[in-house]
């Protein structure tokens, strides 16, 4: 069976995007792995499915599949390359939506320069609903690894993430104490691990190993919950610019109680058909 795609990419986070409203199709674990492959298939991080709305109030309904073929509940850089997608395809009109996922409803709205900014709702604070085997609420946390105990902060998005405080992220060990929290038992749906290096207090830089992929260029959901963790942690101000590797993020936070809203760009790379 053949299938119409898109390809897009948020800050070199980039995804296959399909719209499963035209072409009702089921993608299983094995058949995800083997697209998200950047040899054997089209090479992704994140697969990305617009249904069509499952309540009143909302214009999409969209599924968000790692590169290891798992659901997950939300993902940020993919919220603004679905909004991008949708008006694309003529699938709506509008410049404002309204989407459903996996864990409750975002907001978009496009610029005119091509920007979208994505209100990602509430952070959750609560060590169970991250979750996280904690029993208190803190702004850090203490996790072991490699015989060496981190400081962490730790929310949820819907999706959970927790950020380290690094000197220079360029020297951070990603990728082994990235993967070694990300699995930590500790957190029991794994985590997505964010290394932060504050330059001032309106500006970080951030690498992120992400559940499900490892290390990627960018993480939009990272980037809120950095910006959040460093301003609990009174390092940071209410608006942060986010330096990640492939490229800028603004991410805008009242505090505690208010939702966060990131602001960034969302591009078009190609489309296609693959085999199924
Ligand atoms: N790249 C995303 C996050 C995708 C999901 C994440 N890997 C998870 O498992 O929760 C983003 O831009 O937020």
């Amino acid at each position: 069976m053949l299938i119409s795609f898109a390809k897009m990419q948020g800050l070199g986070n980039d995804f296959m995007v399909v719209d499963t409203i035209s072409q009702p199709i089921y993608f299983n674990e094995a058949q995800i792995r083997r697209l998200a492959d950047r040899h054997y298939g089209i090479g992704f991080d994140q697969l990305l499915l617009v249904e069509a709305p499952q309540q009143p109030d909302v214009d999409f309904h969209y599924r968000i599949f790692n590169a290891d073929g798992k659901e997950v509940e939300q993902c940020g850089n993919g919220a603004r390359c679905l909004a991008k997608f949708v008006k694309m395809m003529g699938l709506t009109w509008k410049y404002k939506l309204r989407i459903s996922t996996l864990k409750g409803v975002i907001s978009s709205r496009m610029h005119k320069d091509g920007n979208v900014t994505v209100e990602m709702g509430v952070p959750v604070l609560s060590p169970q609903r991250i979750p996280m085997r904690y029993a208190e609420q803190n702004t850090e946390y203490s996790v072991e690894t490699h015989g060496i105990r981190h400081k962490v902060g730790a929310l949820s998005l819907g999706n959970p993430h927790c950020v380290m405080t690094v000197e220079d992220v360029s020297r951070a060990s990603v990728d082994d104490w990235g993967s070694a929290i990300c699995q930590h038992n500790i957190f029991p749906e794994q985590v997505n691990v964010g290394f932060m290096q504050v330059v001032e207090r309106n500006h970080i830089k951030l690498r992120v190993y992400e559940r499900g992929v490892g290390e990627t260029l960018a993480c939009g959901t990272g980037a809120c919950a950095a910006a959040a963790i460093g301003q609990l942690q009174d390092k940071l101000d209410k608006r942060v610019k986010v330096q990640l590797p492939g490229g800028r993020l603004t991410i805008d936070w009242e505090g505690d109680g208010q939702p966060l809203y990131m602001t960034g760009p969302a591009e078009f790379v190609f489309e296609g058909q693959i085999e199924l």
